[in-house]
């Protein structure tokens, strides 16, 4: 990209420190394969696997107890997770005696398996292994760190003292799980993002071998984006070498777990997939440390969305998110995909006249695939009524306001009327700078077009004075323009006499003017 300042952009230099940080390019390397993800398409469900009850629960001011958390598991067995990280048992008491209730309570379903996560230290590993005892099936989950800032700054281990802790703690874990055929593992070498591809490729191919993993008992390794650094193409191309080069690959589970730093959680998981990714670990409206992890509600709509079974069942999402909301003590943001309040709502007027337009399209053809504009997908696909598509305010026109009248009050105005109602509706909400509801909407209208008394008796109109321009009946209501004297105006009537009464409100408007 040219750096000089074309003369169409007058932006000046920012006062902040930029030159403090470094591009990715120099802080890891990337390998320069070729790549083949860019033409690469999503047509299944990776097996998705919400960490919520470790990885977001450890991001909460108040972890949750175990009620919570058990609500939560029921949340995720009950919409279809097939696997589900239920604690770092090591860590609390509670997070241990959550999973001793799942062992001891039978809350886990035939095919659904637990994984529970530990840091490489043997008196953890072991307290780990503690927590399983009785469970018919579980994955160990063993971390580390393995970057060079993370190995120098924190750990303090080179790279041989990380091969070694790693091979301790794998060796410990394969012993205490025995000959049990159900216990199965999985290695994070955290911040993988930032880690040199060789020494992670040596790591997880030296766990492989030691785990003896094969086609029925793969090991899992998950290939973090701990903290993101960077656009996702990277990751994906990380991934994708991650994917050609691991070894007894078809006894390796490639799996992914991106966070959210950039706000490119959601791209970076995608991108992972294209790139060979079977596995996408994340949480439920990504929550997660400081941005939260990949939302996985958003990633199984966005499949949805390309016709593909997300193979989870979000067809309630306020129930879901109302149980998530409750055990996290967090909200959802109005504007989260998919989910957010205002998320499947218009208010400005073009967008309201093409989802009107939409749906008038759609209910002649009720067989054509989905294509109302400005809604990816139908709200109620995910037990949304229609009822918050639109709302009106003043930034709304016509299409919204008449849609609104429709669908509320049964009122169908006809098309040479709603300019006229539209700008009755603009200058109440230019005047209150507020929203106006359907019952709002329906007073304005009465208000407006309903109009016969008062001004019949202050100036009474003769019928032969004024011509009918236009009169439109539609069973509930009639709606009537009049001209009286050149004057042009519209009414309205309801009920038995409607014709007459739209008659005369309109020509008791138009001489009024
Ligand atoms: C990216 C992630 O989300 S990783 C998961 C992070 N999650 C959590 O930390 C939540 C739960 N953690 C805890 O409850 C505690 O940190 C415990 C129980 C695991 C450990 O507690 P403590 O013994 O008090 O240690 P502390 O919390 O200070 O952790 C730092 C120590 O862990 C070491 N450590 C960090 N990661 C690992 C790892 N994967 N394997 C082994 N040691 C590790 C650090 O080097 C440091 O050791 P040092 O004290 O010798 O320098
Ligand atoms: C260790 C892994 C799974 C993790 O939580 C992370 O890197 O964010």
């Amino acid at each position: 990209m040219s750096t000089t300042t074309a003369a169409w952009n007058p932006q000046g230099p920012s006062p902040m420190p930029y030159h403090r940080y470094r591009p990715y390019q120099d802080r890891v390397n990337v390998p320069a394969d070729d790549r083949s993800w860019p033409a690469a398409r999503i047509d299944r469900a990776p097996l998705w696997v919400p960490v919520d009850l470790r990885d977001g629960n450890q991001a909460l001011a108040e972890p949750m107890d175990t009620p919570r958390k058990r609500r939560f598991f029921d949340l995720l067995t009950g919409v279809g997770f097939k696997e589900i990280e239920v604690g770092y048992p090591s860590a609390s008491r509670t997070d241990f005696d959550f999973v001793r209730h799942l062992v001891t309570s039978g809350a886990v379903p035939d095919d659904v398996t637990p994984v529970v996560f530990t840091p490489a230290r043997p008196e953890l590993i072991d307290r780990t292994f503690e927590s399983i005892a009785g469970l018919e099936r579980a994955v160990v989950h063993l971390y580390i760190a393995t970057s060079p800032v993370w190995r120098e700054v924190v750990l303090g281990r080179d790279r041989h003292r990380i091969r070694e802790t790693v091979r301790e703690a794998a060796e410990r874990m394969a012993r205490l799980a025995g000959d049990s055929p159900g216990i199965r593992f999985q290695f994070s070498p955290e911040t993988f993002n930032l880690t040199e591809p060789d020494f992670v490729l040596e790591l997880c191919d030296g766990l492989t071998e030691l785990w003896d993993a094969s086609p029925d008992r793969p090991v899992t390794h998950n290939l973090p984006a701990t903290v993101e650094i960077a656009t996702p193409n990277v990751y994906a191309d990380q991934i994708e070498y991650m994917h050609r080069r691991l070894s007894r690959r078809d006894s390796v589970i490639l799996s992914v777990h991106p966070h959210n730093d950039r706000g490119t959680g959601v791209a970076c998981a995608e991108l992972a997939v294209l790139a060979g990714a079977q596995r996408v670990e994340g949480c439920l409206f990504g929550n997660g440390e400081r941005t939260g992890n990949v939302d996985l509600v958003t990633l199984a709509l966005n499949l949805y969305s390309q016709g593909v079974d997300p193979m989870v069942d979000f067809s309630d999402i306020d129930a879901v998110r109302e149980t998530v909301e409750h055990c996290n003590r967090l909200p959802v943001h109005p504007r989260h995909p998919y989910a957010g309040d205002l998320v499947h709502t218009a208010f400005s007027g073009t967008h309201q006249d093409a989802i009107d337009k939409g749906f008038a399209h759609r209910a002649e053809h009720p067989d054509e695939p989905w294509q109302v504009p400005y809604l990816p997908i139908d709200p109620a696909d995910i037990g949304r009524s229609y009822e918050a598509v639109i709302r009106v305010n003043s930034q709304s026109g016509k299409g919204g306001v008449a849609y609104l009248l429709r669908t509320h009050h049964g009122i169908d105005l006809p098309p040479r009327m709603r300019p006229d109602f539209s700008r009755v509706v603009q200058e109440a909400t230019d005047e209150s700078g507020r929203e106006a509801t359907p019952k709002e909407l329906y007073g304005l209208f009465v208000e407006t077009y309903l109009v016969e008394t008062c001004l019949t008796e202050e100036r009474p109109v003769d019928p032969g004075e004024f011509e009918i321009l236009e009169l439109v009946e539609d069973g509930t209501a009639a709606f009537a323009e009049v001209r009286v004297d050149g004057v042009t105006a519209w009414g309205a009537g309801l009920g038995p006499s409607a014709s007459a009464q739209a008659v005369r409100s309109a020509a008791h408007r138009a001489a009024a003017r």
